[in-house]
């Protein structure tokens, strides 16, 4: 696990040798202290030689200011390494989040991979932060202050005999329950985070469904659900606490009473007794920081393996092996025998054996109930999602022989929940296409019919938009999206529903505008009215992922049933889906 982490440190190894070889010399100075301390009481008090004591005091007093600026330095290289590594983790994230497919970021969920992005990659930083000084510190301090004192009193030491192995058991069979505690823990703060994002992103219809106590409702118990999971984790890494200290009291107490004899029948000084009892507090000590690293690790591991999975998963859309170089040279569009299911594992298909053929420039309209399969059909297009069986061509070539970028360039999709970013409207617009002049973004917008709009704004094509295009209507929103998706200059043009907030007459316009002014680009929209696709070249009616009639409004009148009944609903005012 270690060696997968490496690259993202390398650019801070040095910061992280610094720190780990301040650590080091901090703990040797620390221990160099004790020792002193001890001729000082043994040899200077007891001789009351007030030179002798005075010299070797500022000699303490310097040996603590060194080990004080070690510890300074320790903590400042070690905070560079953990921060920088922390950066290149949530790069390296981030970088391969935007290769995922859609069906990649489902399996994690949205707020599950905020969470792997943010709070995991914290953990691993504090980790290195302060782990690798104590991971340091701890061992050289353990080692040499027990080989100082059994150097001291080997008689005496033997009391750590007890101690160090009841420590131990006693960290193991913490550390063994805490591990598990800890990925569990993990996976209540995405349920959490799941929670407040669902939440904020749609505040408005929370509030006006006046659904907040319910939703305060679903919050408490997935905050319950964190507090249970983290008093779990953490009682169990605070009872660590207690027992250190249990251990390390008990254990001064018995050197005080071994030593104290010891120095009653004066076989044993008060100075080195003293030391003695300073390094035990190091020992006990250092164990200590041991198991806080060891701790400390094991929420470490919890969140490595989550960023682990997000950096290995593979992108299951992803350029064709064979770079041919193709081009979109039209936009004919060819579905040949084309089946497709979201879950590998279902036994359902939602698009079954789908035939179509459409000649660049035409204009194709979609009907079918809620969950027939629309979405899923034009989806396929621009491979927002591969075919499960049978081959999509546009322009002639199948859509996985060209690179994603050539593809996704002439299609473009005006998706039915669609997103603006904050911003001007124009650097909105020129999202479509970065290099678009004023006049080009002006064309396009009186396409989408929103040069209306925009030019009644005080600021124009300048006005700001926040984050999600929250302060324009729902209608102004889609026309804004039209637009975006227009200046692509694309072969191929979908539209998933995208007008279902205009009015119907500004809906006529915008269908007329596209017939004459992107007459070489095939139109493919997805309607709920019938009036929105009526004239269109050929019209494919959907019925539980399969084509139930192709042909154009007049032919369907005659021949599809389903067509007809739609028809005569809406004709009546009433919705196609009532
Ligand atoms: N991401 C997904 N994962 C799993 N199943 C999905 C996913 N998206 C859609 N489905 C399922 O696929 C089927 C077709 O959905 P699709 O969105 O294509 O329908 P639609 O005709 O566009 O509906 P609507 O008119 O409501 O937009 C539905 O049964 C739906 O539950």
């Amino acid at each position: 696990m270690i060696k997968k982490f490496m690259p993202y440190i390398t650019k801070y190894k040095k910061a992280m040798y610094l720190g780990a070889f301040c650590a080091g010399l901090e703990a040797i100075f620390e221990l160099l202290i004790p020792l002193v301390m001890s001729y000082i009481v043994d040899v200077g008090i007891q001789n009351k030689d007030i030179a002798y004591t005075i010299k070797l005091g500022i000699f303490m007093i310097l040996l603590a200011l060194i080990a004080l600026a070690l510890g300074i330095g320790a903590a400042r290289f070690s905070a560079v390494a953990g921060q920088g590594f922390g950066a290149e983790l949530r790069k390296a994230e981030f970088y391969k989040i935007q290769e995922y497919s859609f069906k990649n970021i489902e399996k994690f969920s949205t707020s599950s991979l905020i969470t792997r992005l943010t709070g995991d990659v914290n953990i691993m930083q504090m980790s290195v932060t302060i782990g690798m000084r104590l991971l340091v510190r701890a061992p050289i301090m353990l080692i040499c202050a027990l080989i100082l004192a059994i150097s001291i009193n080997a008689k005496l030491a033997l009391v750590f005999t007890v101690s160090i192995p009841v420590l131990l058991i006693c960290v193991y069979f913490i550390l063994s329950k805490a591990r598990s505690s800890f990925t569990y823990l993990q996976e209540k703060i995405d349920g959490m985070n799941i929670t407040v994002q669902e939440n904020l992103i749609g505040i408005r219809v929370v509030k006006s469904f006046v659904r907040q106590n319910l939703e305060k409702k679903k919050f408490k118990k997935s905050n319950e659900e964190l507090k249970e999971a983290a008093e779990r984790a953490f009682g169990l890494v605070v009872l660590n606490m207690p027992i250190m200290q249990l251990v390390m009291f008990s254990t001064i107490i018995a050197i005080l009473w071994f030593g104290g004899n010891m120095v009653y029948f004066g076989t044993f000084q008060v100075g080195k007794l003293t030391s003695f009892i300073t390094y035990v507090s190091q020992i006990l000590m250092s164990l200590m920081m041991l198991s806080m690293i060891f701790m400390m690790l094991s929420r470490s591991i919890a969140s490595a393996n989550r960023i682990i999975e997000v950096l290995e998963e593979e992108p299951d859309i992803v350029d064709h092996k064979e770079h041919h170089g193709y081009q979109v040279e039209n936009g004919d569009v060819v579905f040949d025998h084309v089946s497709f299911k979201y879950e590998e594992d279902s036994e359902e298909y939602n698009l079954q054996n789908i035939n179509l053929n459409i000649k660049s420039g035409q204009t194709v309209g979609i009907i079918g109930a809620t969950g027939s399969g629309k979405t899923t059909l034009v989806q396929l297009i621009p491979r927002l999602y591969d075919v499960t069986e049978g081959s999509i061509y546009v322009g002639g070539h199948d859509v996985r022989e060209y690179d994603l970028k050539t593809l996704r360039d002439a299609v473009a999709m005006v998706l039915q929940k669609n997103t603006l970013f904050s911003g001007t409207i124009q650097e909105n617009l020129k999202w479509g296409n970065e290099n678009a002049t004023d006049e080009e973004i002006e064309a396009a917008s009186k396409i989408a019919c929103a040069d209306e709009f925009i030019n009644r704004l005080p600021d124009g094509y300048d006005t700001m938009l926040e984050q999600g295009g929250s302060n324009v209507s729902g209608g102004q929103k889609q026309r804004l999206t039209l637009a975006r998706a227009i200046l692509k200059n694309p072969k191929v043009l979908i539209l998933d529903d995208s007008t279902s907030a205009v009015d119907t007459a500004t809906d006529a316009k915008i269908r007329q505008a596209l017939r004459e002014d992107l007459k070489d680009t095939t139109k493919i929209i997805i309607a709920q009215r019938i009036s929105s696709i009526s004239d269109a070249d050929q019209i494919v009616v959907l019925e539980e992922g399969k084509i139930s009639a192709i042909g154009t409004h007049e032919e369907l009148m005659k021949t599809s049933e389903i067509y007809q009944d739609v028809y005569q609903s809406q004709q009546k005012g009433v919705d196609f889906d009532a």
